[in-house]
């Protein structure tokens, strides 16, 4: 299960990693926003960190107009490793070496075919399970 969460300037592209899930058949939780109106972040950001910290959801895809608001707020909750990408090698390396839980995006920053391309590879890329990478994100926790 993945938990979607973004603001009024993610909502689009939210639309677009639904659509995307859906077509690939893997079950998500949106845990908003619903709309395009104005809103704040943080509630949505730690929503679906909060599902995923708490073992509901297995993964997170957060977004905001730069990824960065979200991602902050997604990373002050224990358990989540939340890594901002906007580009696929970032997407591959923060699943193989951080063993990153989150992915968040900034809907101003990358369009609508990279962002689908960082997800798709962020969703199949297990973690490496290399010692040293373990030990750091231990050590991380
Ligand atoms: O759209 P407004 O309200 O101007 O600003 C919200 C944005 O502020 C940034 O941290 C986030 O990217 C968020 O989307």
């Amino acid at each position: 299960m993945v938990a979607l969460g973004s603001d009024h300037g993610g909502y689009d592209l939210k639309q677009e990693v639904i659509g995307y899930l859906k077509e690939k058949g893997i079950a998500f939780k949106d845990f908003g926003c619903m709309g395009k109106e104005s809103c704040d972040y943080p509630e949505y950001g730690r929503a679906a960190a909060e599902a995923v910290a708490g073992g509901e959801c297995d993964m997170g895809i957060v977004i905001c107009t730069t990824g960065i608001g979200i991602s902050i707020v997604a990373n002050k909750v224990k358990g989540v490793r939340c890594a901002l990408c906007a580009d696929t090698v970032s997407a591959r390396l923060t699943r193989e070496h951080n063993d990153a839980n989150m992915l968040a995006m900034g809907a101003g920053i990358i369009g609508k075919n990279l962002a689908l391309g960082i997800v798709e590879t962020f969703l199949n890329t297990p973690f490496s399970g290399e010692e040293k990478h373990a030990r750091r994100v231990k050590a991380i926790e």
